[in-house]
């Protein structure tokens, strides 16, 4: 929808309809310092019009048989597929040229948006519900599972369409209606998308999207007492706030939040697959994914070796404008995002560590025009003590350490030592080591001679500070059900 001046002006899409906002958040091009779109500055009147269009919706779309309902989402995901690469290019492009590479778009965020659709079509048809007997009292029991209403999706801006339909896919399967806030950084695709749901068959009031601020919308979402349940993804410190406020309803939350998380590299690790792979999990989108590597601890008699080879592949790691197909990383989000992870590199400097490549030390090369953009080199850090805040805290950029270890029990104790507890790497040819490390990590997932090999069927989630719940095929179904325990006595 064009607005002033031709700029894209977004519409918040309610009730199966685009409807314009009372005032509109400006969204910078950073590199140019111009407006580039205008984002809904939604709040709670906006909410109020969104929850009476999922309530009206949800009789009917919640009666559907989950066959019907099936169909539905499988025709969304060939219409986004339809739409790939004008999709790819809005996620590349979303906030200007600090956005994400369009070959990351084209090849993982768009694909994954699909797959969401047609994974949680296929997975609705197939669960079971669980049935006992007891012969002696002449009972039978049995479970039965319903949607629960109206749910609050709230998604974060590192990979917009990829998780929000994480998200969208598996509580509409279910039967629920939705009401979803993508972040007001990365707005574009999730209102794009909205321009699909009726050829799909999605009914008015099934799915509504608001646009704005997380303090503004957000809060009046997360806090209205006709939403009972609140899936979100993102920081820690707005869990605590969305918590705070769902707390007097009793909602239902899944809390999918920041990790800190390890690469354990054993001496007897394949160094030619482990060294590009572990390069890719620190540096991929610029080190914004919650599961990118930001610790590696390598066993003390490869550590000189393998710290070579990683700062070489580390600086063949193309920083470039996100619309170069040959570009392996864009630009951070903002301004103020680039500058507070520089914060943590000087801070490392200020401790006595190394900075053995990237920012500080390499020279990035950019177009005149992309100089003022929000770029930054992949950067590796080394002689850093475990109590550093680089190697506690969540940077989320493109910053990794890279520490020394000599002991099975040793390296576990060290990778454990952070509050965050959602992803790790293990490296080894030694299978039993492998098993017995990834079963001590204190993560809820664990990689081993791989990294982001993803089995949508399985749980998915952080423990300790990086989250409550799982989402997956069966985890993301009981989440957005109600289950009941029925009786018959014969
Ligand atoms: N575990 C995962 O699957 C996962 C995936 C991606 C990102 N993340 C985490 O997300 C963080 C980066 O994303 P971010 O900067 O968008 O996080 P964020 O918490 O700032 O924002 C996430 C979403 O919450 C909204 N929000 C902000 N304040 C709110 C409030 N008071 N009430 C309601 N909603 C509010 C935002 O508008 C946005 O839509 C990192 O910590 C990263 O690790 C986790
Ligand atoms: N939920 C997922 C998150 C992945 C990366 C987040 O930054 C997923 O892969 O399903």
């Amino acid at each position: 929808m064009a607005g002033r001046g031709g700029l894209l002006m977004l519409e918040n899409f309610i009730g199966g309809k685009f409807l314009p906002c009372s005032s509109y958040l400006d969204s910078y091009d950073p590199s140019t310092g111009e407006v580039y779109c205008h984002v809904p500055n939604s709040g709670k009147e906006e909410v109020e019009a969104a929850v009476e269009a999922a309530r009206a919706a949800f009789p009917g779309w919640s009666s559907r048989s989950p066959q019907e309902r099936s169909q539905v989402l499988q025709r969304l995901a060939d219409l986004l597929e339809q739409s790939l690469e004008e999709l790819a290019q809005a996620e590349s492009k979303d906030q200007g040229e600090r956005g994400k590479t369009i070959t990351l778009a084209r090849t993982m965020d768009i694909p994954r948006a699909v797959h969401n659709f047609r994974f949680f079509a296929s997975s609705i048809l197939h669960h079971t519900s669980e049935c006992t007997q007891m012969d002696h009292l002449g009972c039978l029991h049995y479970t039965v599972r319903a949607p629960v209403g109206i749910a609050a999706l709230i998604s974060p801006w590192n990979l917009p369409l990829y998780l929000l339909t994480w998200k969208i896919a598996p509580a509409i399967a279910a039967g629920n209606t939705v009401i979803a806030k993508p972040s007001e950084l990365t707005s574009v695709t999730a209102w794009m998308m909205c321009r699909l749901l009726e050829k799909a068959g999605v009914p008015p009031g099934v799915v509504n999207i608001v646009f704005g601020t997380g303090p503004r919308v957000g809060e009046a979402l997360v806090s209205h007492p006709e939403v009972p349940l609140i899936s979100f993804t993102g920081s820690q410190p707005t869990a605590e706030r969305i918590m705070q406020l769902s707390a007097p309803h009793c909602k239902k939350l899944s809390l999918e939040l920041g990790g800190k998380n390890p690469a354990v590299i054993f001496e007897d690790a394949n160094l030619a697959e482990c060294i590009p792979t572990t390069v890719r999990s620190s540096f991929a989108n610029q080190g914004e994914i919650c599961l990118c590597t930001s610790r590696i601890f390598v066993q003390r008699s490869i550590y000189s070796e393998f710290l070579k080879r990683f700062v070489e592949a580390a600086r063949m790691w193309k920083v470039g404008i996100p619309s170069d197909p040959s570009a392996d990383m864009g630009a951070l989000i903002s301004k103020a995002h680039l500058e507070k992870v520089r914060s943590y590199i000087k801070k490392a400097r200020m401790e006595g560590a190394q900075i053995l490549c990237g920012e500080g030390v390499d020279k990035l090369n950019l177009p005149p025009r992309n100089q003022a953009g929000y770029f930054m080199l992949p950067t590796v850090i080394t002689d850093v003590k475990d109590e550093s805040c680089c190697m506690k805290e969540e940077i989320f950029g493109p910053v990794t350490c890279v520490v020394p270890f000599d002991s099975e029990e040793e390296v576990i104790q060290r990778a454990n030592n952070v509050k965050y507890g959602l992803a790790a790497t293990v490296w080894s040819g030694n299978v039993g080591r492998v098993h017995r490390v990834a079963k001590k990590l204190q993560s809820g997932l664990v990689w081993t001679n791989c990294w982001l090999i993803r089995e949508l069927n399985l749980p998915f989630g952080g423990m300790k500070s990086s989250g409550v719940g799982r989402e997956g095929a069966k985890d993301s179904y009981e989440f957005f059900t109600e289950v009941k325990t029925i009786t018959v006595k014969h």
